[in-house]
């Protein structure tokens, strides 16, 4: 197995595969092809964090996790497949959520480190703990069609804070269930995040520090920019950082905490309902308008009979506004004191960030369906397909 990679990177080489050490966060759509091609060119030992399952809609592009593995931590079962590809690799598993109490202690074990996550709140977490740990990071990324590759903290090149010093608004991240992604592109992107790894470890290929790589899937097109420097002045690598230590990322990044089945925290309690109240207020015609803010494609695929769907993007346009005003003005027309508004969601994270909004646009009570569809199909009816 690890002849192809001895020839083309001599015996020492392949030595220093042997001896290296690579941290996976993420074991989805990037995490399974940059492991199993590091696995295959005998990198010695591989550290996994995941802490999500084995989900059926996982399978289209986490090619390593199987349908006998559904319901099992994506690390176990990635670190089975592995094994299976080379006994002989020492693997570490971790099936927690990677998060400021455990980053550094985690990254101090390995040489290098592999962003396979699809949130934004981990990559800043994993920038300033691979920066804060002096680790190179080979940081991957794929939605729809595209996908992009580049490494930060490598030598004096920069890291993400010196490009994206501030995150962005949440309402205008893009991520994968907003938008699928296809199979393949984050299985490219993997596969080449597996290969900065090895230019990195041999010190033989060109590593992709300060530039990105760019792969359109529809044109068919890789494209490979030039991205601004080290910043002298980033808080985190510059000449004089002000952040010296992890943060909270959820607040940092104004997204709700994550807590994948709960999503709770931004509303307090007294502001969120559990799917079998809703289901009750439903069951006894209370007037209520029921919002679904997921993405128009995932409204298609599943949805509550009762939902209008104005997807999180869109509650504060101009026209949703109005639209909104109109809606609600037919459920409240009649004076009903128990008039409310519900917003629901895949899993009870952006219909949280939705409520404020629909509380200054419709000065009225709104609340946010507590753990989303998929605590409805947990808690209300098992048959609503959860994805
Ligand atoms: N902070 C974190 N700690 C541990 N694992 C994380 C963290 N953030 C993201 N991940 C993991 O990174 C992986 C990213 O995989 P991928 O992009 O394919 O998305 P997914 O969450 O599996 O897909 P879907 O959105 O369809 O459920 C996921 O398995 C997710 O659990």
């Amino acid at each position: 197995m690890y002849l192809i990679t001895w020839r083309l990177f001599s015996f020492p080489g392949q030595k220093r595969l042997k001896k290296a050490s690579v941290l996976v966060v993420g074991c989805g759509g990037l995490g399974c092809p940059a492991a199993q091609y590091m696995a295959g060119c005998g990198i010695g030992r591989i550290g996994l964090v995941d802490y999500d399952v084995v989900e059926l809609s996982n399978l289209h592009r986490q090619l390593l996790h199987s349908e006998f593995n559904l319901g099992v931590p994506k690390v176990t079962s990635l670190a089975q497949a592995l094994l299976r590809l080379n006994s002989s690799l020492k693997i570490d598993e971790y099936n927690v959520q990677l998060s400021s109490a455990n980053a550094l202690e985690i990254f101090a074990k390995y040489d290098i480190i592999v962003d396979a996550s699809d949130n934004v709140a981990t990559r800043y977490l994993v920038n300033d703990a691979a920066v804060l740990s002096g680790r190179p990071l080979v940081s991957g990324g794929a939605v729809g069609c595209e996908g992009q590759l580049t490494v930060y903290n490598y030598k004096d090149g920069p890291c993400y804070r010196c490009l994206f010093p501030e995150p962005p608004p949440p309402e205008t991240v893009s991520n994968c269930s907003d938008v699928g992604v296809v199979g393949p592109v984050p299985g490219c992107i993997g596969v080449l995040q597996a290969l900065q790894v090895i230019h990195i470890i041999t010190e033989k290929g060109e590593v992709a520090s300060g530039k990105l790589l760019l792969f359109d899937g529809v044109s068919f097109t890789f494209r490979s920019i030039r991205l601004r420097g080290k910043s002298p002045t980033c808080k985190i690598c510059g000449s004089e950082p002000t952040i010296t230590q992890l943060m909270d990322y959820e607040q940092f990044c104004g997204l709700p905490a994550n807590d994948k089945d709960s999503g709770l925290n931004i509303l307090d309690a007294s502001e969120r309902v559990s799917p079998v109240f809703l289901e009750q207020a439903i069951a006894k015609k209370l007037p209520l308008l029921l919002i679904d803010v997921r993405s128009p494609v995932e409204f298609e695929m599943c949805r509550l009979p009762e939902s209008t769907n104005i997807p999180l993007k869109l509650l504060n346009k101009e026209e949703t506004v109005d639209r909104l005003k109109e809606m609600w003005a037919t459920v409240a027309g009649n004076q009903n004191a128990e008039s409310r508004v519900y917003l629901v969601c895949r899993r009870g994270n952006d219909s949280q960030l939705g409520v404020r909004r629909v509380q200054n646009i419709l000065k009225c009570q709104v609340f946010d369906v507590k753990g989303g569809l998929h605590a409805w199909s947990r808690d209300v009816d098992p048959s609503f397909p959860i994805y």
